[in-house]
């Protein structure tokens, strides 16, 4: 049986309130809830709860405020922040707040009430210290369901030294993680130190990363510090770790068990102490299954793993980055720039195969080379490779964005002075039981197979399959 408590849900949507309310109700716990900070302070004394789940924006203001304060006199509550604002920064809050969980809107229930389990059940809650970090200039852009998990990982191991393995294709921002993990974490004050093992001749790198003694080799003509005595007390970053040499792996295990680095040619070791972040755009399993990465190793860093996706499979965040990087230019001194909607399109629809740095380049030569102030889909046409979008890859997403917008228009002219309009829900009826038939048709009927490609819970599609009354069993190919 999971433990069971009581639950305060604060949420000016009452939707929210009946739906999470009812779903904590059926698995045994007391629920009250509160739609503003006001009832949220009333409730703390005279209910008491276990848990506390708040939203952030709130009409009485923002819910995180006073957070600190009510776990500095109930330190046993747990928190979890919902949040619409889907940022680093919020993620980055909460946790500093000291928040238990995290979820961004719209969230999975099941996902809730598993972490309101988890929260009664954890009497020894992780409660991250006030470090009081930075809230501004957070590097990272995108608000993709896929960065908001990367954000709430960051937000984790902020507190801790825990080794990181960032994972994903050239340009999707590993580096940027890495030192959003350093800059913003308990060793910010400390060097912040890269090397990228591909940019280093495989006879150099050991002596790049542990030094090397006056005399070692040819041209050694003073001791020099390495890369780990350099990063001392910071990180050290290691990029392109797929690209280590066999024999400099083992030197590197050799260091991160014992904690000392010995020079090339030298004999007395010195203590480091240094967190690990190692990145790779390379399948490491693979390499260890063929021999050329050691799996001790690879343990060894891939204590806590952040996955990158590439850009084309996280659209949404195509546009906010594009409007990011114009405005940069734009703080640099180039004139500033806005984009059209058909360039916006145009942008969409591209692979991005070289993911954010690929965009990045290309907004700065858009702000150095067009002289018109808003940016449309010709000029960037003229100016750029967008002309190979591929029609298979472009036409359908472009389709059905425009079939939305004209949707969307031709119920805001209907809708005109309807109060309680429901746009969102309609446009998910209208589309959602279509993906979820060709998915699930093209799994045979299999629910299992289908939630895993959908990327959503089995019972979260099974209840979805119920409400749309569609019958999975009338998929299956016949024998
Ligand atoms: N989410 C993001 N928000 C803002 N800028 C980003 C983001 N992701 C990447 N960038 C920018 O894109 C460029 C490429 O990112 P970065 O160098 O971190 O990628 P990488 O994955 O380490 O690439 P490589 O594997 O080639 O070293 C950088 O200039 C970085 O600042």
């Amino acid at each position: 049986m999971p433990a069971t408590g009581a639950v305060l849900v604060v949420d000016d949507d009452p939707a929210i309130c009946v739906v999470v309310g009812e779903a904590l109700r059926r698995q045994g716990h007391k629920v009250k809830t509160a739609a503003s900070i006001r009832e949220r302070a009333a409730l703390m004394d005279s209910f008491a709860p276990d848990v506390l789940i708040t939203d952030v924006m709130l009409p009485d203001g923002d819910g995180l405020d006073g957070v600190a304060d009510i776990l500095a006199a109930r330190p046993d509550l747990n928190v979890i922040i919902l949040s619409a604002q889907n940022t680093l920064n919020t993620a980055i809050r909460a946790t500093e707040k000291g928040a238990f969980e995290y979820l961004p809107k719209p969230f999975d229930l099941n996902e809730l009430t598993r972490a309101v389990s988890d929260a009664i059940g954890a009497r020894e809650s992780e409660i991250a210290s006030e470090a009081g970090l930075p809230h501004d200039g957070l590097p990272l852009v995108g608000r993709s369901p896929a960065m908001q998990e990367v954000y709430r990982t960051i937000a984790r191991v902020l507190s801790n030294d825990l080794s990181i393995l960032v994972l994903g294709e050239s340009g999707t921002g590993k580096e940027l993680v890495a030192e959003a993990i350093h800059s913003l974490g308990q060793r910010r004050t400390k060097p912040f130190v890269a090397i990228n093992m591909a940019a280093i001749p495989r006879e150099l790198i050991e002596a790049e990363l542990f030094g090397y003694e006056k005399g070692a080799f040819t041209g050694a003509h003073a001791r020099t510090a390495g890369k780990f005595e350099q990063a001392q007390g910071g990180t050290l970053f290691l990029d392109e770790i797929g690209d280590m040499p066999m024999e400099a792996q083992t030197r590197l295990l050799r260091v991160l068990q014992s904690g000392e680095v010995t020079t090339v040619g030298g004999s007395k070791p010195v203590r480091v102490n240094v967190r690990i972040i190692a990145a790779t755009n390379k399948d490491l399993p693979t390499l260890v299954e063929d021999g050329r990465f050691r799996q001790d190793l690879y343990y060894r860093l891939n204590v806590v793993p952040i996955a990158l996706p590439p850009l084309r499979e996280r659209r949404e965040d195509v546009i906010l980055l594009a409007r990011h990087f114009l405005e940069r230019a734009a703080q640099e001194g180039l004139p500033r720039k806005t984009l059209s909607d058909d360039a916006a399109q145009l942008l969409m629809a591209w692979h991005w195969p070289g993911n954010v740095r690929e965009l990045q380049n290309m907004m700065q030569r858009l702000s150095v080379l067009t002289r018109e102030n808003v940016i449309n889909a010709d000029m960037l046409r003229h100016l750029l490779p967008l002309d190979a979008v591929p029609a298979d890859f472009a036409a359908p997403d472009g389709h059905l964005a425009h079939a939305i917008r004209d949707w969307a228009k031709r119920q805001l002219g209907i809708g005109l002075g309807q109060p309680n309009r429901t746009l969102h829900d309609d446009l998910l009826a209208l589309v959602e039981p279509v993906l979820l038939h060709e998915v699930l048709a093209s799994v045979d009927g299999n629910q299992i197979r289908a939630a895993a490609i959908l990327g959503i819970n089995r019972n979260t599609l099974r209840k979805k399959l119920t409400d749309y009354g569609l019958d999975p069993l009338s998929l299956r190919v016949a024998d």
